[in-house]
């Protein structure tokens, strides 16, 4: 089987491209075809169109695809912004401020939102079987490259002696499944008392897009960290480490303990507010769309919202961006994410927090993070830096990702924390009933 792969072309300019790597593409081996491919996640996104397309190889079918989404953000001009701390944060501004994303740009993120939010396997009408074979043939060899982090548990932990385990959770679609209502996203009573059983071990920390606020009456945990809107608002410990320069403001967390608040992009504030009235009014008229307001960031919901519309209402999202030269975008899970152009993501919140929780030395550290979405994956790149970390994907369809494990929804995602809660327990109490090496005992 042949499969032929075209790539987008659309002009990024200040938009954030999807992922990065030394060409933007993915590339993923499938053995049992004897080929190699590349763009098999544009694949999935792109299936419906993909059934249509006749075969124009004797081989088999011949694909387009043209959802591959090139790099980095743009590395333009830095600037710095003072934001309460002493280290300097710096501002990407776009290269051309005035230029509209082309419709180019409008399909890129539209293609970038679909690849992020695959159909699951077999859930849309006029599948073949052959399609499906694909497509679980696709995964499989995916798997290869991201094994399960439960089936490989051992090697998710491995070298784990005396080492101190940090565990990092992202919200949507990790610890809650994914619903239509971003309203009604909540988490299952089984995660909440599992999530609390990991913070009776290590520290944890909650990094969401959602604002910190809104996440934090999600979880209802006091013993964890908080960073909302994408890393750009933490409530940590307060113990920030001497030799790091970035300071935060004193507080209290909800059990009245001293705590540090972080929020890099404070004076962002009233544009994200500006923007947020701006998005609402420009999308008002498109039906089941929806505008979320972050704090220091803005979602503008495409879930419930016809695919024959999408492309009007990424257009209008576009306009309204003209206006705000200082603010980029991106896309995640039938999501667009209006956000300031400062270098701080989840990535730097990984970083932020462990600091601030005093480890200096990641080589003594295993962090683990858990996400699902493009925004993890900044996450992600910070956890593989460190000697010993690990990142997990949680995606039941193959998707362009760093992370090194995966997971498949987040059932599989308490019963990873299920098994490192016991695995925890063993290693404190070698005499325990948890000493079953196989986790037998494990729910
Ligand atoms: O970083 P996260 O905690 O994963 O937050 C990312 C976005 O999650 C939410 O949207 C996503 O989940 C919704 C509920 O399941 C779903 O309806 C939506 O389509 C997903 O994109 C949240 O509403 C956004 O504000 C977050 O930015």
């Amino acid at each position: 089987m042949v499969l032929k792969v075209s790539e987008a072309n659309g002009s990024f300019d200040r938009y954030h491209g999807d992922f990065e790597g030394s060409e933007g593409l993915l590339r993923a081996s499938c053995p049992s075809f004897g080929e190699t491919f590349v763009g098999g996640m544009a694949l999935r996104s792109k299936r419906s169109a993909l059934c249509a397309e006749p075969p124009t190889s004797s081989c088999g079918p011949s694909l387009s695809v043209a959802s591959v989404i090139p790099t980095s953000p743009s590395k333009s001009s830095v600037l710095s912004a003072s934001s309460g701390c002493s280290m300097p944060i710096p501002i990407v501004l776009p290269k051309k401020h005035n230029s509209f994303p082309g419709r180019g740009s409008v399909h890129t993120w539209i293609d970038g939102m679909r690849a992020q939010s695959p159909p699951p396997i077999r859930s849309l009408p006029g599948d073949t079987p052959e399609l499906f074979d694909l497509e679980a043939a696709i995964y499989k060899s995916w798997l290869e490259d991201h094994p399960s982090a439960l089936s490989s548990f051992d090697r998710v932990i491995k070298q784990s002696h005396n080492k101190q385990i940090v565990v990092f959770l992202d919200y949507d679609g990790t610890l809650s499944p994914i619903v239509e209502d971003p309203e009604r996203a909540f988490m299952s009573a089984e995660m909440r008392a599992t999530v609390k059983e990991v913070a009776s071990c290590f520290p944890t920390a909650v990094i969401s897009g959602r604002s910190r606020p809104k996440v934090y009456d999600f979880v209802r945990l006091s013993e964890l960290y908080y960073a909302g809107s994408h890393g750009m608002d933490i409530q940590g410990p307060s113990n920030i480490s001497d030799g790091f320069r970035v300071k935060g403001t004193k507080s209290r967390d909800k059990k009245g303990n001293d705590a540090t608040n972080f929020q890099p992009a404070s004076e962002f504030l009233p544009l994200i507010n500006k923007v947020t009235t701006a998005l609402i009014e420009n999308t008002k008229m498109v039906k089941g769309a929806k505008v979320e307001n972050n704090k220091f960031c803005v979602s503008v919901h495409f879930r419930r919202v016809k695919e024959e519309l999408w492309e009007g209402l990424a257009e209008r999202v576009g306009n309204v961006m003209k206006e705000f030269p200082t603010l980029s975008l991106t896309h995640g899970r039938k999501v667009l994410e209006v956000r300031p152009s400062i270098e701080w993501d989840k990535g730097k919140a990984v970083e932020f927090l462990l600091k601030s929780l005093g480890f200096q030395d990641t080589n003594d550290l295993i962090p683990l993070y858990l996400g699902d979405d493009k925004t993890d994956e900044d996450a992600f790149k910070v956890v593989n830096s460190t000697k010993y970390g690990c990142s997990i994907l949680v995606s039941s369809v193959a998707k362009p990702t760093e992370a090194k494990f995966s997971l498949r929804d987040p059932s599989e995602v308490m019963g990873f924390l299920c098994k490192l809660v016991h695995w925890e327990k063993c290693r404190q109490d070698p005499n325990s009933i948890y000493m079953d090496r196989n986790f037998s005992q494990i729910p």
